[in-house]
């Protein structure tokens, strides 16, 4: 397995690589987009941090990649849903770095307030400006957070300490919960009315692209102080630069930028800006958490499956993963069940569970059926991740229901599939809570473990059927390891045959049979 660190990451990080049998690791700091594109190829797991563009064209190019890694939070040099339609499955670090970028934000405001950066360039100038740096007390000032999540929470807590009145707007988060931390929650538009200094904790994201434009600074204090440690392009940045030099806003903290580096830019000709590289979590113990978390959980995916912090796909990991893993199993041989039996056009896909499920997460086992539904259906590389997108893509309808008492078994899933010729339902239970079987297919009860070959016969229910069925695979040369009888739940005029095999069963065995008057239907269906 080769993975590429394209974005400077800590060196305990690394050094999980090395040690890992199995896993050969290449730092390439340095590459440019087209050296992304040109490599990127022959690499199972990207590790990033907010440098590197993961552009569709990066991902497009990525034919071996499974998994990107980031070290750190922000997704918005990914191009997630790229990244997903492939399968490939997209993780982050969302603990790691959030006291330190907390921290960063905090300095920033405090440095604001007491113009510290201007203050160090006059003195080392040679200047002692004691008066025109005089700056403002931060106690008592109403601080405004514009997101509540790990970050914003933290800074809410640390300005707590500093005796400022938080104020929190977070459509998000249910307000008692910020009225519980001992925040007051306000809407956005009391937010910028009362707010001494605005701190943005959202993420970057369509919503938030512009966020605090030209309207959003009218309806602000005059001499607001606004700190981003966030993401460049949540603040209008023309609009902040005219916010700055009418004095609507007193200064400003930039800790990032719509473009990063921002070069030759007007916001950094203001005095009244203060500013820093993108430099949120760039403190030694964030980087050494981030990249040892990165690090751990690509090891995990590559070498066991399991899956932490993924932003694309259900994260299942440790006990849960072992736990789960044969209902995985099941799910995705009833999927892969159903898309051999079916006809005509997928339309809804119907799945409920009963018994022991009411313990387990549903969302894994659905994603894991659909995987097994569309993986022969529809085209290469539909994997966990991308099949839930794909079948909206096909305009499948998903459903998924949780029945209070099992019936015959302890654990039971039934899918129905609904097509624009047909209805199939499949049954599949777990014995002793690890084997796979089907136990009901369209009405028929049978008891077939799902693997290998096998071909499903709908044959009448009468004598010398089971005889003729038995002589075509003998006269075909083709060894019968399992030979069962379906008994049809209702009226009894089917028998549902089931023939497993040690090969696929050959086209001619299938026509032969197909060309006899008493049986209805024959599907060969392999697992
Ligand atoms: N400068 C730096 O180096 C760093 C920057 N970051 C940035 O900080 C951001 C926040 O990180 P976390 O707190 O970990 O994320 P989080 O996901 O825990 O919290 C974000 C919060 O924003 C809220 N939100 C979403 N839209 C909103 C809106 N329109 N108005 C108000 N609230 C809104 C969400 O409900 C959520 O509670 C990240 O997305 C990342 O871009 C993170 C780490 C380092
Ligand atoms: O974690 C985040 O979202 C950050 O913004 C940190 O960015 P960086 O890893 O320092 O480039």
């Amino acid at each position: 397995m080769k993975v590429l660190v394209s974005d400077k990451l800590g060196e305990a990080g690394i050094e999980l690589f090395k040690n890992e049998p199995g896993i050969e690791v290449d730092v390439k700091t340095d590459l440019t987009p087209e050296a992304l594109i040109q490599q990127i190829g022959t690499y199972d797991a990207l590790i990033i941090r907010s440098a590197t563009k993961v552009t569709a064209e990066v991902i497009t190019a990525a034919t071996n990649l499974k998994v990107i890694g980031r070290a750190g939070i922000g997704l918005d040099n990914v191009n997630v849903p790229a990244a997903t339609q492939k399968g490939i499955v997209v993780m982050n670090t969302p603990t790691g770095n959030t006291i330190t970028t907390a921290e960063h934000a905090i300095a920033m405001m405090m440095a604001l307030s007491r113009n510290i950066p201007q203050a160090t360039i006059s003195l080392k100038a040679g200047r002692w400006e004691k008066k025109k740096l005089q700056g403002q007390e931060m106690m008592n000032k109403t601080l405004g957070l514009l997101g509540f999540g790990k970050i914003g929470s933290i800074v809410a807590d640390r300005a707590r300490g500093l005796r400022m009145n938080v104020i929190v707007f977070d459509p998000n988060v249910n307000p008692e919960k910020i009225q519980e931390a001992g925040y007051e929650s306000v809407s956005l538009d009391e937010l910028y009315a009362r707010s001494d200094y605005i701190t943005i904790h959202v993420p970057k994201m369509e919503k938030t692209i512009g966020l605090l434009n030209a309207d959003a600074f009218s309806r602000m204090k005059d001499g607001i102080m606004i700190i981003n440690c966030a993401r460049g392009g949540i603040i209008d940045e023309a609009a902040l630069y005219d916010a700055l030099q009418s004095g609507k806003v007193a200064g400003a903290a930039l800790d990032v930028f719509a473009k990063e580096p921002p070069g030759e830019h007007p916001l950094l000709t203001c005095e009244n800006v203060i500013c820093t590289p993108h430099l949120g979590a760039s403190t030694q113990e964030a980087q050494t958490n981030v990249a040892v978390d990165v690090a751990r959980q690509i090891i995990a995916y590559l070498k066991e499956g399991t899956i932490i912090n993924a932003v694309n796909t259900p994260s299942v990991t440790g006990d849960r993963l072992a736990r789960l893993k044969p209902y995985l199993e099941l799910g995705r041989k009833l999927g892969l069940l159903l898309a051999q039996i079916h006809r005509g056009k997928l339309q809804e896909v119907a799945i409920e569970y009963s018994g022991e499920y009411h313990d387990l997460e549903l969302g894994p086992i659905s994603t894991a059926l659909i995987n097994g539904l569309l993986e022969p259906l529809v085209r290469e590389g539909v994997n966990a991740v991308n099949a839930p997108a794909i079948a909206q893509e096909m305009g499948i309808k998903v459903t998924e229901t949780l029945r209070a008492e099992p019936f015959d078994y302890l654990n039971l899933m039934t899918v129905r599939v609904t097509t624009t010729e047909q209805t199939d339902t499949v049954s599949g239970t777990l014995f002793g809570k690890i084997y796979p079987r089907i136990v009901e297919i369209n009405d028929f009860r049978v008891d077939v473990s799902p693997e290998g070959h096998m071909l499903i016969i709908l044959s009448e229910n009468k004598p010398g059927v089971i005889g003729r069925i038995g002589t075509t695979f003998g006269e075909g040369g083709v060894n019968i390891v399992r030979f069962m009888v379906g008994n049809e739940a209702i009226e009894g005029q089917k028998n549902m045959v089931i023939i497993k095999t040690d090969e696929p069963v050959p086209a001619d065995i299938l026509e032969t049979l197909k060309s006899k008057k008493v049986i209805f239907e024959a599907t060969s269906v392999n697992f």
